[in-house]
């Protein structure tokens, strides 16, 4: 019988195996010939990053780094959005402490995927705004489909990411395109996108955004990974480390800002503009 703590499942045929988690809203397979690990958010419909979500991606991170996979491809389980980013409505009208989880879970998982030694690549599969852009650009690489958004628009909301945040971004684009864009909260079409830097490659279909994931991955098949590993966090270790000396205080900001009657009221406000927008 499947129960939570089974550990390889034979999924698809003999080339990929799902490895079971104790989590729902994430899947992880390892491609048996590869050896890379494909981790796809599955939360309906838009993968907005509840906490469980949050949880399930640090769970599934955890599991790859664990079970000697040679890199993680992250995806989504949707067709048009690839992650919707922070869950609004779990923002909304809640108390302090929930916000506060939030905010930690968040910063959990991004550390988990910033900082782990193994190959990262993002596979685009659709649209990637504020907490969706925050996942991908944490991953050393990225495909996207056509026709889709990506960026931090936070500024768009009247809201001012942390420095950590902007990290992975800031990371890939030159410093002068990284502040006009994140100054006027700018969202990215693929193409921009691609022209800017922020994606390494455009690709048809999910299908051949995670073969480039998975070619990139591949290109270090001849390296050391202990050499490759450290080198990566080396370029990482500043970010990583004004990081930690911040994340007790950035929580506690958080918290203040999310709860405060402004900001709550900018995400009712967003909120119902998104109801509305399914009723047009
Ligand atoms: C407004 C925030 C204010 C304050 C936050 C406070 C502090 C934050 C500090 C800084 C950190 C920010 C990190 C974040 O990630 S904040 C989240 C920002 N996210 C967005 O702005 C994305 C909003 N969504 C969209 O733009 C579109 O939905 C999207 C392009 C992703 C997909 O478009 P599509 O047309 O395919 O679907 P929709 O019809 O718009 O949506 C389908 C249903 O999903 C619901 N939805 C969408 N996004 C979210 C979300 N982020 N959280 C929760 N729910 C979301 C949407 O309401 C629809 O629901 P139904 O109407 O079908 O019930």
């Amino acid at each position: 019988m499947l129960h939570s703590n089974l550990l390889r499942l034979v999924a698809r045929g003999s080339s990929s195996r799902l490895m079971s988690t104790a989590t729902k809203l994430t899947t992880v397979e390892v491609n048996d010939e590869t050896g890379i690990a494909t981790l796809t958010m599955n939360r309906p419909p838009v993968n907005s990053q509840n906490v469980q979500l949050l949880l399930d991606l640090q769970a599934s991170i955890s599991e790859i780094e664990n079970n000697k996979s040679r890199g993680l491809i992250l995806t989504s389980a949707h067709s048009n959005v690839f992650s919707a980013g922070l869950d609004i409505f779990e923002m909304y009208n809640t108390d302090v402490e929930r916000l506060r989880t939030v905010w930690t879970e968040l910063q959990n998982v991004w550390i988990a995927l910033y900082g782990t030694s193994l190959p990262t690549a993002a596979a685009i599969n659709g649209h990637a705004p504020a907490g969706g852009c925050l996942l991908a650009t944490a991953c050393e690489y990225r495909v996207m489909r056509p026709n889709f958004l990506i960026g931090l628009n936070e500024a768009q909301l009247g809201i001012i990411a942390p420095k950590w945040l902007m990290s992975g971004f800031t990371n890939v684009l030159p410093k002068r395109v990284a502040e006009r864009a994140l100054t006027q909260g700018r969202m990215f079409t693929t193409q921009e996108a691609f022209e800017a830097g922020l994606v390494d490659e455009i690709a048809s279909s999910k299908e051949e955004a995670v073969e480039k994931c998975a070619a990139f991955i591949g290109s270090f098949a001849k390296v050391n990974p202990l050499a490759r590993g450290l080198t990566k966090l080396q370029f990482r270790a500043d970010n990583i480390k004004e990081f930690e000396k911040i994340r007790e205080k950035d929580v506690a900001d958080f918290a203040a800002l999310a709860s405060s009657p402004e900001v709550q009221k900018v995400m009712g406000t967003y909120l119902e503009n998104l109801k509305n927008k399914g009723k047009k």
